[in-house]
């Protein structure tokens, strides 16, 4: 494994990287250096980590193997621009960025560079993350390896073909909020059919996992596992009709569609 890790950018991406990594105990707090260009920031997931802060991404590329770019894709050019000096042919730069391709990467750094591309997503938080990451050919098959570990460390990761990673982006990427306002909306209803809050979302939440659950574990497919439900004449395939009357299929595949052809064009 690479034996110190630089993240530059701790927000919702690099926090949930950082918790998931040392939560896993894949590397100690010590081997992981932070930088945010607001220092506070980084502090305080600092002191969640054990981490050691440092107050430029040029020291940060410096100080470490493997490097993960974890700013906003419109922020990410200015950030290649301030470590394009410190970024030597040994590093390892891991862009979790949406949009930015291997090659506008290459782009914007030295020749010969090692890139990895990776969209992950929010839920590598809580060691639940969906990840995919494809490579330039710079990067070696044990650095390939030690970066699917990485993100393996906190959940599931594929190596794909970057021609899939904006698929990858809309379904797993985009995906944790629309699960999101889908437990909302069964919480609201649970509302209005008489449940407290706190009762609604545990009940939505947990069958959400549950079902999930099923899909993995079962290897069913997932219409049989629907039928599973529907009693003939019974509760569910009534529900079902209102879903499918709403479009809800529809629906849930064009937000998978739009958040991918976004993808292609940031
Ligand atoms: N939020 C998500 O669910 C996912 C985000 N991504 C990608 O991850 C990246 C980060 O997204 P989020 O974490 O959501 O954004 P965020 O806005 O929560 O975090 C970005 C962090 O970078 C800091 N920052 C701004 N300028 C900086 C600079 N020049 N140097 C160092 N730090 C700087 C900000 O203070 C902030 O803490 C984006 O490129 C996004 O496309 C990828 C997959 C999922
Ligand atoms: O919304 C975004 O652009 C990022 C990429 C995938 C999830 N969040």
């Amino acid at each position: 494994m690479f034996e110190t890790i630089g993240i530059i950018g701790t927000g919702n991406m690099g926090r949930a990287i950082a918790m998931g990594l040392v939560r896993s105990g894949l590397i100690e707090g010590k081997q992981l250096i932070l930088y945010n260009i607001h220092t506070e920031k980084a502090q305080r997931l600092a002191d969640e980590t054990g981490a050691a802060v440092v107050d430029s991404a040029a020291g940060l590329v410096q100080q470490s193997q493997a490097v993960i770019l974890a700013v906003k894709p419109f922020i990410m050019p200015g950030v290649l621009k301030d470590i394009y000096q410190a970024v030597t042919p040994d590093k390892v730069m891991i862009s979790i960025a949406a949009g930015l391709t291997l090659q506008r990467l290459a782009d914007a750094m030295p020749a010969g560079t090692k890139i990895v591309r990776v969209m992950p997503n929010t839920p590598s938080m809580v060691g639940e993350g969906m990840a995919a990451l494809c490579f330039n050919e710079a990067v070696t098959d044990d650095e390939k390896d030690d970066s699917v570990a990485i993100f393996r460390s906190f959940g599931k990761a594929e190596v794909v073909e970057e021609r899939l990673i904006d698929a990858v982006c809309g379904l797993s990427g985009s995906g944790p909020a629309f699960v999101y306002m889908f437990i909302e909306a069964l919480a609201d209803a649970g509302v209005r059919e008489g449940m407290f809050r706190p009762m609604a979302y545990t009940f939505a939440a947990q069958t959400v996992l549950g079902a999930a659950k099923m899909v993995l574990e079962t290897g069913e497919h997932p219409g049989k596992l629907k039928d599973d439900v529907c009693s003939p004449g019974g509760t569910t395939i009534e529900a079902v009709r209102v879903l499918e009357e709403s479009g809800f299929r529809a629906a849930a595949m064009n937000a998978v569609i739009a958040s991918a052809e976004k993808n292609k064009n940031l």
